[in-house]
């Protein structure tokens, strides 16, 4: 019997689904299995948010692949996977409305000081300081997207549609386009920076203090790509000073070390800043990108189960039996 590992919270109609396909253990909730526990026997994992070490795969003699619930992959040891012959997968656009349409709740949230308006008022403060809640308008400003992927691309969308401006740093674009431009002055232009990278050693503070001082007095930061994009002391030190107008940020360094519990220390690095939102890496969780990404992730599983290749493919394992060479995407955005 096919078993499938789910490893975190899924779209109810993605657990039907692979309930048709074999046996399903979830590894959350009142059943919940700890994946040593069954990796002998696990012939597919659905992975949300964690990690998938070589530790893990090592003993898990039927895996056969390992979907991402999302686009980045990387959670997923993926020379190890290919090296055992697990395909890996991801879900590209399947989020990117989700993830683009918070990168706006966070700017305007910013943008009108939504938090401290609403405690203020909750707390019983009224009319009296209406003066202290004087917000900007979106429109006729710049947003800066920092990588412009699936993601990025909806991103301006909203953006221009709201009158904003849109500047854009991705060197996969072609550079004659008038609205690529350097990240130099992308930070000097932009009254928004919203970050839609991967974390990789090149984009790992990519807004650190150097980058800071190149941007607008008061600018906006978004992050909802990967924490360890933007260096959060000196993120916390702008916002302090009033030298950053505000950040928005659903992903911190420290997910990096624990994706599931990334304050293992119950210390936000940056906290109590009434410029600073933080949530906890829900862009891309609503309930139609949680469906639509859980099926298509499902699927590439049902298709590798059936000997075939999967759709969204991030690897070409070594020792897959031999079939025709599956057309692996462009490296991850
Ligand atoms: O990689 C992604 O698309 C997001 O981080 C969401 O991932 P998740 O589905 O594991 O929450």
């Amino acid at each position: 019997m096919t078993l499938i590992f789910v490893s975190s919270p899924v779209h109810s109609d993605v657990l039907s689904s692979a309930a048709e396909l074999g046996t399903v253990a979830l590894g959350y909730g009142p059943d919940a299995v700890a994946y040593d526990v069954i990796k002998a026997k696990a012939d597919a994992v659905l992975l949300r948010s964690g990690f998938f070490t070589d530790d893990m795969m090592a003993g898990s003699s039927n895996l056969r692949i390992v979907a991402r619930h999302g686009v980045g992959t990387d959670t997923v040891d993926i020379p190890a996977a290919t090296r055992r012959g697990i395909w890996v997968t991801n879900t590209p656009g399947g989020n990117s409305r989700a993830v683009a349409e918070h990168v706006f709740a966070l700017i305007l949230s910013l943008a009108r000081k939504l938090p401290v308006a609403s405690a203020q008022t909750q707390g019983g403060i009224w009319g009296e300081r209406r003066a202290e809640l004087n917000g900007i308008e979106l429109a006729g400003r710049t947003l800066g997207l920092v990588g412009q992927g699936s993601i990025g691309s909806v991103v301006a969308e909203i953006g221009r549609a709201l009158g904003m401006t849109v500047l854009v740093t991705d060197p996969g674009l072609d550079q004659t386009l008038p609205h690529v431009v350097p990240l130099g002055r992308l930070l000097a232009e932009a009254d928004v920076v919203s970050l839609h990278l991967p974390l990789l050693p090149a984009t790992r503070g990519i807004i650190d203090a150097a980058a800071i001082t190149r941007m607008k007095q008061g600018a906006i930061v978004i992050n909802t790509g990967r924490g360890g994009l933007v260096d959060e002391d000196a993120l916390a030190r702008a916002l302090a000073s009033g030298r950053l107008g505000g950040a928005g940020l659903d992903v911190l360094d420290a997910e990096n070390i624990d994706m599931v519990t990334p304050l293992p220390h119950n210390r936000l690095p940056i906290a109590d800043l009434p410029n600073l939102i933080v949530t906890p890496h829900v862009a891309g969780q609503t309930d139609e990108a949680l469906r639509q990404v859980g099926l298509t992730a499902l699927a590439d599983i049902a298709a590798v189960l059936r000997g075939e290749c999967p759709r969204f493919c991030v690897n070409q394992p070594l020792t897959d039996p031999a079939r025709a060479p599956c057309r692996l995407p462009a490296a991850p955005r």
